[in-house]
């Protein structure tokens, strides 16, 4: 349905001056396929690029290099107007924060009407009965319509951005971090909803986050970003349950499952800079692994069974995490 070949997004360096050529490298040669009726899973640290994968999925961020396809044309080539009508309501988007991608002012109604009154979708009664209908979808009673978003709660509002997402029927939804400022309490029912969602609709779904068990909870694949660079790619039981990249054991264990015994995985060493990333692996600094095979250029990618890719000169090849067993390394300590 949608598709990333090789995108690289490059943005003007903030601490730059005026005059400064600097720039962040936020995303690097990441091509990443979402097909219909399909959980991704995306994960990473704080400013790996996550956000930026998602503005680009959503046509809301421009590639500097590389190309977005959807439904097999480049989203870039088609004339602005078809890209924001027919892109723009095939995509959803759900942000963080429903504080604050909700207008304080509007009441309900008016927030899931206008997608409807912008793409001018059917006649007034029938965007009266969509708008009652996507409340229904999302499980809110009939008299939330008339509440403004603080009168209701987090959990509540978050529902809310999801039916205004769910406004314009699109085949995708980009979720960010979507249960992340919520309290602990309803996030499994806004995880459960969205589930259920994709089966009942068959909408495909981008699902971000820096917690790799929640993702593996939800997501058919998941791929791993690190600096702005998509280090591990597969299915999700084969990603978050046989890792091949040393970063994804890293996630995995800094929030281990109940059920599993791996030894946490505490990464030490600096992050390369986004606006001087280094020739070869980025996780070198951090990794316990590394040596001069790593820095000499970029990992070229690994396949294996059933899709699952990854770029590391010295991938985990058991089939299980190596957490537990590794000791403590300078690049690593356990804790
Ligand atoms: N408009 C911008 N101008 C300059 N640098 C930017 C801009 N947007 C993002 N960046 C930088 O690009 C990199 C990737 O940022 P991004 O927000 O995509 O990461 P993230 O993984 O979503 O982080 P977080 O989880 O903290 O939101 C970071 O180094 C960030 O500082």
């Amino acid at each position: 349905m949608i598709k990333l070949d090789g995108v690289h997004v490059r943005h003007k360096a903030r601490s730059g001056g005026l005059f400064s050529r600097d720039a962040v490298h936020a995303l690097t040669d990441a091509t990443l396929e979402v097909k219909r009726g399909e959980i991704v899973g995306l994960v990473g640290e704080s400013g790996c690029g996550k956000s930026t994968l998602a503005r680009v999925l959503t046509g809301l961020q421009r590639p500097t290099e590389g190309e977005v396809l959807f439904h097999g044309r480049n989203l870039w080539n088609l004339p602005g107007g078809e890209r924001r009508n027919d892109f723009g309501s095939a995509v959803g988007v759900v942000f963080q924060d429903p504080s604050t991608a909700l207008n304080p002012r509007l009441p309900v109604r008016q927030i899931l009407r206008d997608p409807l009154d912008v793409h001018r979708r059917g006649t007034r009664e029938a965007r009266e009965a969509r708008v009652e209908e996507l409340l229904d979808l999302v499980g809110l009673p009939g008299h939330t319509l008339a509440a403004l978003p603080g009168q209701l709660s987090g959990g509540q509002r978050q529902r809310v951005a999801i039916a205004r997402a769910l406004a314009l029927e699109p085949e995708l939804i980009v979720a960010d971090e979507p249960t992340s400022a919520l309290d602990v309490s309803v996030r499994a029912q806004v995880l459960n909803l969205l589930v259920d969602l994709r089966e009942r609709l068959g909408l495909g779904m981008v699902f971000i986050s820096h917690d790799i068990q929640t993702v593996r909870y939800l997501a058919d694949r998941i791929a791993v970003l690190y600096l702005g660079r998509i280090v591990e790619e597969g299915r999700a039981a084969d990603v978050a349950g046989a890792p091949s990249h040393p970063y994804t054991e890293a996630l995995l264990s800094a929030t281990p499952s109940l059920l599993e015994t791996t030894e946490r995985i505490v990464l030490t060493g600096p992050v390369p800079s986004a606006t001087n990333p280094p020739p070869g692996c980025p996780f070198t600094t951090r990794c316990w692994k590394a040596d001069d095979a790593c820095s000499a250029a970029f990992p070229a990618e690994t396949s294996g069974p059933g899709g699952h890719l990854w770029h590391c000169v010295h991938p985990q090849t058991s089939g299980a995490p190596s957490g537990g067993r590794i000791s403590a390394t300078p690049a690593r300590s356990t804790a």
